[in-house]
């Protein structure tokens, strides 16, 4: 396609949000006319079941649920008064229990005031708030906030450390739609123990998210925790941004929860429209098809030109892949569908691998995030060379890519935001909520599951069980043991190699195991207690 029938196809593409003043480009993917045409049908129909969703169907068949995250954002449509009432209601409490926390008027024992949040979570109880965080606290933010987003005892230490005294000013957000989530519960009792250390009385520190009824809400409520706020079963935990999971932390971070929620509200408008060339997300759910012949084939490359954004490919990754990565298809037939989403930011990346994706193996389709205004403040810059500044540079080096990667065959969209606001971030996140949602219905998965997340769940404490059994036959035994006698005596002798491992982590960590022997011979090595 020559120059002039590509400004045309870019013109005759080209969505653009009048409100939002958000563009979506994806003139730059190759598809044709028949493609469009050929995909009208589907899109009817998947115009039809999102409304359907919309409306209060059992749209996650497996888990008989309601998907409802379109809600929390206009509350008028829920499905009952009571729904609606309720979504209004946390809203309200939110803003109310961030007022008083921020005024001091609920205050930790033995300060002043909150200065610090820890959210402990995992997933989306955890990616949402890290994005938003990034992308909007403010430089001074009236709380700062620090993650535990894992079980990882020295990435707990890092933490507490840097908090330091600062734990009796802070306030300690469990974040766990089930409640029950290890991870997560390893990492509050961990601070539990780091606020007993220093005397404190963690329950005035802590607020919970989770699920009506769960194990963390009856915890709470048993330990007198400050509060606690409702994760509805109708949100799943990739789109429970804009639920109290994204919206506490992000209002004690002094950003604003009402521009976010209004943001995704008109990027809903928009995306609830039932033509294609009139719905962004429609468009990009196009434009994925036709990149991984809707099989995923082709992975998403996520690149925001912007370090705020830096998070955003993170968070997608859970909301795409979590969502659309699925064995079965909604008939019970084997289909293996998702698509592999991974980025950083641009220009940063360019020095990185985009060198593979220019020249490379063609396996991916590129997203730019391109923000117009180059300074927050939209104050003017500097010259960085006679008429040029650094954002003229981020600018350039976005466009150029985009045309050299094109000139060798590789596709790409373009998604172009004003700013980096909470309302455009809003829009952001419901943009992509939906076209994963409409990208799922197109390639007919159930896209509010995650059963696989499950099989490595139960490995683990598969694993944990076995350690029980290994330790308890070592109690036992007089003399060093070989690891496969070991196995045969814990009663699992195909489990050498696990036991071998966990005999291994124990002995390093100093839990009375020793290890004899020659650390390369790991079938010779003898155990003892
Ligand atoms: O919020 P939680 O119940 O603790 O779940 C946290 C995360 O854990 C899981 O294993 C799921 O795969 C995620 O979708 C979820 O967001």
């Amino acid at each position: 396609m020559n120059a002039a029938a590509l400004w045309q196809r870019y013109q005759d593409w080209l969505y653009y949000h009048d409100g939002l003043e958000v563009y979506l480009d994806i003139s730059r993917m190759r598809f044709d006319d028949r493609f469009v045409e050929q995909m009208q049908p589907q899109f009817e129909q998947a115009f039809q079941d999102m409304a359907d969703l919309e409306g209060g169907a059992i749209a996650n068949p497996d888990e008989q649920r309601m998907v409802g995250h379109y809600w929390l954002r206009d509350s008028d449509l829920a499905p009952s008064e009571d729904l609606k009432q309720d979504i209004i209601q946390t809203i309200q409490d939110i803003e109310r229990f961030t007022r008083t926390i921020h005024l001091g008027e609920i205050r930790p024992p033995q300060a002043e005031k909150f200065t610090d949040i820890l959210s402990i979570g995992i997933g989306g109880s955890a990616l949402g708030p890290q994005f938003v965080s990034q992308a909007l606290a403010p430089d001074a933010p009236p709380m700062a906030i620090h993650f535990f987003d894992n079980t990882d005892p020295a990435g707990f230490d890092r933490v507490l450390s840097r908090l330091g005294d600062r734990l009796r000013s802070t306030l300690v957000l469990v974040i766990s739609k089930s409640g029950g989530t290890p991870e997560t519960r390893n990492g509050m009792l961990e601070v539990q123990n780091a606020y007993q250390k220093q005397g404190l009385d963690f329950s005035r520190h802590a607020v919970a998210i989770t699920g009506r009824g769960s194990g963390l809400d009856k915890l709470a409520t048993s330990q007198g925790w400050l509060t606690t706020f409702p994760m509805h079963d109708w949100v799943g935990g990739r789109t429970s941004e804009l639920s109290a999971v994204g919206l506490l932390p992000a209002a004690l971070q002094g950003i604003d929860i009402q521009a976010m929620l209004s943001g995704a509200k008109e990027m809903d408008v928009a995306t609830r429209a039932a033509t294609l060339k009139g719905n962004p997300a429609a468009l990009l759910a196009l434009a994925w098809y036709w990149a991984g012949n809707g099989k995923g084939e082709k992975d998403m490359v996520v690149l925001p030109y912007k370090d705020s954004l830096l998070l955003f490919s993170r968070y997608l990754q859970q909301l795409v892949m979590e969502s659309l990565g699925k064995e079965k298809d909604l008939d019970g037939n084997v289909a293996h569908q998702g698509i592999a989403v991974y980025g950083n930011k641009g220009t940063t990346d360019q020095h990185a691998y985009v060198q593979q994706l220019r020249e490379g193996v063609p396996n991916f389709f590129l997203t730019f995030i391109e923000v117009l205004h180059d300074r927050a403040d939209h104050q003017p810059s500097i010259e960085v060379e006679p008429g040029v500044t650094s954002g003229d540079y981020l600018s350039g080096l976005l466009q150029g890519t985009r045309t050299a990667i094109y000139d060798n065959d590789r596709d790409s969209i373009t998604v172009t935001i004003p700013d980096v606001t909470p309302r455009h971030v809003g829009a952001l996140i419901a943009l992509y909520e939906r076209a994963v949602g409409l990208y799922g219905f197109l390639v007919n998965v159930n896209a509010y599951h995650q059963p696989g997340v499950e099989a490595g769940k139960k490995a683990a404490a598969v694993i944990l069980e076995l350690q029980h059994k290994v330790v308890e036959v070592l109690k036992q035994e007089n003399s060093p043991i070989a690891i496969a006698a070991l196995a045969a005596k814990a009663g699992a002798p195909d489990d050498a190699e696990a036991i071998y491992k966990i005999v291994r982590h124990l002995a390093a960590n100093d839990r009375g195991i020793t290890l004899h022997g020659n650390a390369r011979q790991p079938g010779r090595l003898t155990v003892s207690l």
